[in-house]
Formats: structure tokens, sequence, C-alpha cells
């Protein structure tokens, strides 16, 4: 909570009006027993309606002042929770965005979605409590204690006793209700996921009639949740009555016993009467404050998720002296030596890799699925360092580079297509927003999207729906390869980028590249010998090594991996006319 309290800080202007504001509530609040107490010990007894009107009055005013601070103090508290959960959002996603993928595989998508939504309002919902009712509910009872004793000091033993009563009861609640309510987050995380691999999945789940499998699954998570959010509820609901029967009950010993003393002549009525709202202003201080604390621990559970947000140290971080490249940027990238252990991974998934990869020339990855090519590449983009060894672009080690300055060197295209809803134009701007439209027509044409973005009515402005279900897969790709072509960088990486395009399109593509990015270092990994065999350079991987390294018809030749791979895929005659 404390990360919290920093935060709530930044505000302190707001909160100091909201405590000025509450102490003057309170006092107003605390000043009408007395001036009913008058009313009944001077204006009833002596029958002088004038004394009840003027004393009426005053106790109007006083009303109308306490409920203007009451609304103040709500606008602040409001506008207090609003902005600090406004700025604790924008904290988390800031840091979200910073993480490496390493970071990613700790913290479930689910569980960062409901850190950055639910967990905030639960911190939002508490600071609107704290501020309302931290500073005002100490007063009131303080000041309604004071008033009390100074009354009648034998009635307010009737006080202590509810009090300790009501006492054993909140911690009563607290021990059967906490730990629950301390589950009600972790749940809520469980239904997300769930909900979340359902709805991405839907079409698989359809395919194989899963959806009883899948109902059965979301079920499951939403009664546990359900039933957990039940009991605390119930738990909840029984205490207000049950706080108001012990009041009520307070109340009633406090006539039984104030008439006796009345009897003896030892208080007045109105004493009694002023003695009972101070009764009541002390348990209601009281219950504000208990109804505080039960909500403090499950905000601090949700505190502490977002903590562990925002104290999570990126394991990839840029140096704090990074290069830059000057404008004699040589794009050769170097593999040397390079070995990569996943972090929750068990031993190496690349050993020993070392390759260049040059200007001028397409370099190809090829292996079995599984055998490390999307690694290589993820390596090269820094989503996660290497465990030992180097890559080196322009001969400068990526580690001391500036991740930006270096990613702002390659178009990249990643093994899963992603578009973002807008529409065409919208997502090929994304990769230069200062781009000619000229340049987006281009790098259009190279990827072979032309012919499908002018067949549509609204071409360019066709809408893309979230994650670019309105196109198909091979579309999808070749906006997402146009999208890094119009970078025009002097690194390009496809990964995996022609598997849902057509022979025919595969070929024309490639042909394209070619020639419109002469200048560039080409990576490029394909499951397909067609899409790599006329590569200056093949990489062939197995198990995370390097075991052929060549052109195509050197590989055919003196490497049997790669020569079973392209047998399994085309004929010898095949292959031999693919390369005339
Ligand atoms: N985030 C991860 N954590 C742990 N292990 C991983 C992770 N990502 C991949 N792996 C493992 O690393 C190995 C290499 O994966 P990689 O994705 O590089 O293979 P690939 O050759 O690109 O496969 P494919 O052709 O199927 O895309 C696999 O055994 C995979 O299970």
């Amino acid at each position: 909570m404390d990360r919290v309290f920093k935060y709530i800080s930044r505000y302190w202007v707001f909160v100091l009006m909201a405590v000025i504001l509450l102490f003057i509530q309170a006092m107003c609040e605390l000043t009408l027993p007395d001036y009913m107490s008058d009313i009944i010990n001077t204006g009833v007894i002596n029958s002088d309606i004038n004394f009840i009107l003027d004393t009426g009055k005053k106790m109007l005013i006083i009303s109308l002042i306490g409920t203007l601070c009451s609304i103040s103090v709500g606008y602040f508290a409001s506008r207090v929770a609003a902005r600090t959960s406004r700025d604790l959002r924008s904290d988390v996603f800031r840091k979200v965005q910073s993480f490496s993928n390493e970071e990613f595989d700790k913290f479930s998508t689910a569980s960062l979605i409901t850190r950055t939504t639910n967990d905030i309002t639960q911190i939002q919902s508490l600071i609107v409590m704290m501020v309302r009712l931290l500073f005002y509910a100490p007063i009131l009872g303080i000041g309604g204690t004071i008033k009390a004793v100074s009354s009648s000091l034998s009635l307010s033993r009737m006080i202590v006793l509810s009090l300790i009563v009501i006492f054993m009861f909140i911690i009563f609640i607290f021990v059967v209700a906490m730990p629950k309510m301390k589950m009600v987050q972790t749940l809520i995380d469980r239904l997300n996921l769930v909900s979340r691999e359902n709805l991405e999945g839907m079409l698989v789940i359809r395919a194989f009639n899963t959806q009883k499998f899948e109902a059965e699954r979301f079920n499951k998570a939403n009664k546990e949740l359900t039933n957990t959010n039940l009991f605390v509820n119930r738990v909840m609901t029984i205490m207000m009555p049950t706080m108001t029967l012990i009041m009520n009950i307070t109340i009633v010993l406090i006539v039984w016993f104030g008439a006796k003393q009345i009897s003896k002549l030892d208080i007045d009525i109105g004493t009694m009467m002023a003695f009972m709202q101070y009764a009541i202003q002390i348990i209601s201080a009281f219950l504000m404050l208990s109804v505080m604390f039960i909500m403090i621990p499950r905000a601090a559970v949700s505190a502490n998720r977002i903590k562990e947000v925002l104290d999570m140290k990126p394991s990839i971080r840029d140096k704090k002296h990074t290069l830059i490249y000057d404008e004699n940027f040589d794009p050769d990238v170097e593999f040397k030596n390079v070995s990569f252990t996943y972090p929750e991974g068990k031993g190496h998934v690349l050993e020993n890799v070392s390759f260049t990869a040059k200007k001028h020339q397409t370099t190809a990855i090829i292996g079995a699925t599984g055998c490390g090519k999307s690694t290589v590449i993820n390596l090269l983009m820094r989503f996660y360092d290497v465990s030992d060894g180097q890559i080196l672009i322009d001969g400068k080690d990526i580690r001391d580079v500036d991740r930006q300055e270096l990613r702002s060197k390659i178009g990249y295209v990643p093994q899963k297509s992603i578009l973002f809803s807008g529409n065409i134009r919208s997502n090929l701007y994304y990769a230069d927003k200062n781009s000619t439209f000229e340049n987006i027509q281009k790098a259009a044409d190279i990827a072979q999207a032309t012919e499908f973005i002018e067949s549509k009515p609204e071409t360019y402005d066709a809408p893309i729906a979230q994650g670019g279900t309105n196109v198909s897969g091979g579309q999808k790709q070749r906006l997402s390869i146009a999208r890094a072509l119009v970078k025009n960088a002097p690194i390009y990486i496809f990964d995996d980028s022609f598997s849902a395009l057509d022979l025919n399109t595969d070929k024309k593509l490639r042909a394209a590249l070619k020639s419109e990015t002469g200048d560039s270092t080409i990576l490029l990994v394909a499951q397909r010998v067609g899409t790599i065999m006329n590569a200056d350079q093949i990489i062939v991987l197995d198990k995370g090594r390097i075991v052929g390294k060549g052109t195509h018809k050197e590989l055919m030749k003196n490497c049997m991996v790669y020569r079973e791979i392209a047998l399994s895929q085309m004929s010898k005659e095949e292959l031999d006319q693919c390369l005339e």
C-alpha cells in the first residue's frame, strides 16, 4: 500500500481540502445534539415556540453547511481516486511495454489485464472510502466520546460495552471472510484466462466439438468466483444488520438507564436525547472504520499485484551508455558462438551458432519444427538476450546498442501476422507515420498486396477488424510484409512469413524483394525449401546446432539433413528444375 500512498501524495492539496471540509462537517454533526438538547430542555418543557423555531433554524443552517461539506469532500475524494488510478494505469501500461518476452512469460496476459483494470478499480474504491472516512470517522468518534463523557459518565459505560461487542464481531468477520477476500483477484485472473482462451480459440473449439468441455471449464472458474464472492457478500450482508441491532440495543439500554436517572433527577431529558445521538455518532464512526479496515486487505492484495508489475525489473535493459549507429551503417549481421536457454527452459535451445548474414544477400534458415529458427530471430530482435556468445550488427554487439536504434534498422515480419484494428492505410503507416503514399504503394506492390487491396471498394481505407479477422491468412501475411517494407530498412527479417502464400505469390514476392531490397541484408526463415532454395546462403539448423551452411546446390551435396528436408518436399527433378 505504501506505493499507492506515494501516488496519492501527488494530490495532497485535494486531500488537505477534503480533511479541512471533513473537520467542519464533523463539527457540524457534533453540535446538533446540543441544540436538540436545548430544544427539549428549554423549548419543549417551557412550551417556548419561538425558542424552538430559532434553534430549529440554527440547526437547519448547520445541517446545510455539513451537507455542503460532505458533497465537496465527495468531489475531492473522487478526484484524488480517479487521478491516482489513472496514474497507476498509465505507469503499469508503460511498465508492461518495457517488458521483454521473459516478463511476459512470467505474468500471463490475462493477469496483466486484470491487474490494469480490476485491481486498480479496487484501489480506486478504497481511496474514495479512505479520503471520506479515514479522517472523518476518528474526528466524529473522538468528538462524540468527549461530548458523551462530559454529559453523562455513567451512561457512557453503555457505549463502551457496545463497542466491545462490535469489536469482537468485526474480528470474527475479519477471520472468516478475509482469506476468501484475498482469493477473489486470483479467481478473476483465472476467469479472464479461460474467457480469453475461449474467445480466441472459438474456431478450434467448434472444429473439435469441445464446446461442452470448454463450457465446463468456464463454469468451473465462474462457479469458484461466484461462490467466493457470494461467501464474502453474505458475510458482509450479515454485518450491517448485526451492527444496527447492536446499536439499537445500545439505544434501548441508554433509554432504560437514562429513564431511571431522569426519575432520580440525575440528568434531564434533553441530555439523555443528546447522549443517544452521541452514542449513534460514536458507534457509526466505529462502523465506518471497520468497513474500511475490512476493505483494506483486499485492496492491499490488489496493490501488491500492481507493485509486482511496477517493481519487475525488465531482464533486457539498455546499458547506461549505449551506442548509436552512424551514417556509414553496415547491415552485416554476425552470430558469434551464440548459445541460448529460455529463462524457464531446460538446456540449450541454440548451441554455438555462428554465421554471417551479409548485405546484398539473402540468408535463409531452415530446419525441422522446434529446432530454434524463431529463437535465432528473437535474439536478433533482442526479445531475449543471448546466454553465451555475441550477435554483432555493423560490428557492434547488439547488447551495447540502444534497443530502439537497433530495431529502427530492422524491418521485421513475425511468424504470426498481427494487424491492428483500423484500416489498411493505418496498418501500413504503422511502420512509419511520415512515409509517403508512394512508398506505401510500393511496399504493397512488392508484398503482392496491391491486387487484393484494389479489389476492395474502399481500397486503402478498407477496414481491418481487431486481430485482422476480416482478411485471409495470406492477405494478412502480405499486409504485414508490406508494413515491414514501408520502413525501407537496411535489414529485413521474415520469420516464416511466406507460409500462408500460394507458391506463385511466394515466387513473385521473392523476385520483387530481391530487386527492390537488393542493398539490404535479408534473413529468411522458412519451412518450404522452394522459398529458400535461391538464397545466397542457407543455414540448416538441427536441434539448435548448425549442421549445414551453403547454397542449395552445396547443401544438396554435403548436408544430409538438408537433403532429407528437400526431398521430403519435392522430387529431385523438381528441385533441379526450380534451380534453373
Ligand atoms: N518462451 C519459451 N520458453 C521456453 N521454451 C521455448 C519458448 N519458446 C520456444 N521454446 C522452445 O525452444 C525451442 C525452439 O523454438 P523455436 O520457436 O525457435 O523453434 P522453430 O524452429 O522456430 O519452430 P517452428 O518451425 O515450429 O516455428 C522449442 O523446443 C520450443 O519448445
